[in-house]
């Protein structure tokens, strides 16, 4: 089992870049670096996109209940699948202010900008009117905390060696 297997989602936080007062307009320049990268299919495939509203709907049952992963301080994330069959896993801003904007902002600034293999990868986002929602790739393996001590834990037990493992691997993608 590696540890990007068990979905560990390694977020960035406010604090790594404090001091950026010109994350939304770095924000603008990436979608128009989407935009750009996707006019040219001839160059190498974007990681992320944006998404539209109407396709995230589509993509998760109208935001069902049903489909909930979970939530969290930003809002609930949903399971979802996209027209190409792939699983995403789509979290939707509860309550729009300026604070949660800027945290928005900054998730996907520093997501969109980093790429490792024991980091959850930006899928997209979609920002349109007060409705902002993040999209990364599914992890289906659940968290690594319901493996450690929630409902998981008993049925899969964590040797020395595999929690060595996820500790380095952690680690590595902190770093
Ligand atoms: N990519 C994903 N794949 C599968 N499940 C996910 C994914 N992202 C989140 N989840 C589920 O949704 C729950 C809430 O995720 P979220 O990232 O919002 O948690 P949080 O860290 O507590 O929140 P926040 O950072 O917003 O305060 C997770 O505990 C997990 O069960």
């Amino acid at each position: 089992m590696t540890f990007r297997s068990i979905f560990c989602c390694i977020k960035p936080s406010d604090r790594w870049v404090s001091g950026n007062r010109n994350l939304k307009m770095e924000l603008c320049v990436l979608t128009e670096l989407a935009d750009l990268v996707w006019s040219d299919r001839s160059k190498k495939e974007p990681t992320w996109r944006i998404f539209s509203l109407k396709e995230l709907h589509s993509a998760t049952n109208n935001f069902n209940y049903d489909n909930k992963l979970g939530e969290g301080g930003f809002g609930s994330v949903y399971w979802g699948q996209l027209w190409d069959g792939s699983q995403i896993a789509v979290k939707r801003l509860k309550v729009w202010s300026n604070k949660a904007d800027m945290e928005f902002a900054v998730e996907v600034e520093i997501l969109a900008r980093v790429r490792h293999k024991n980091l959850l990868s930006l899928r997209g986002y979609c920002a349109e009117g007060q409705e902002r929602l993040i999209v990364y790739d599914y992890m289906p393996n659940l968290s690594l905390l319901s493996h450690l001590h929630g409902q998981h834990s008993s049925e899969c037990l964590l040797d020395w060696n595999r929690r060595m493992n996820i500790a380095i691997g952690s680690a590595e993608g902190i770093a």
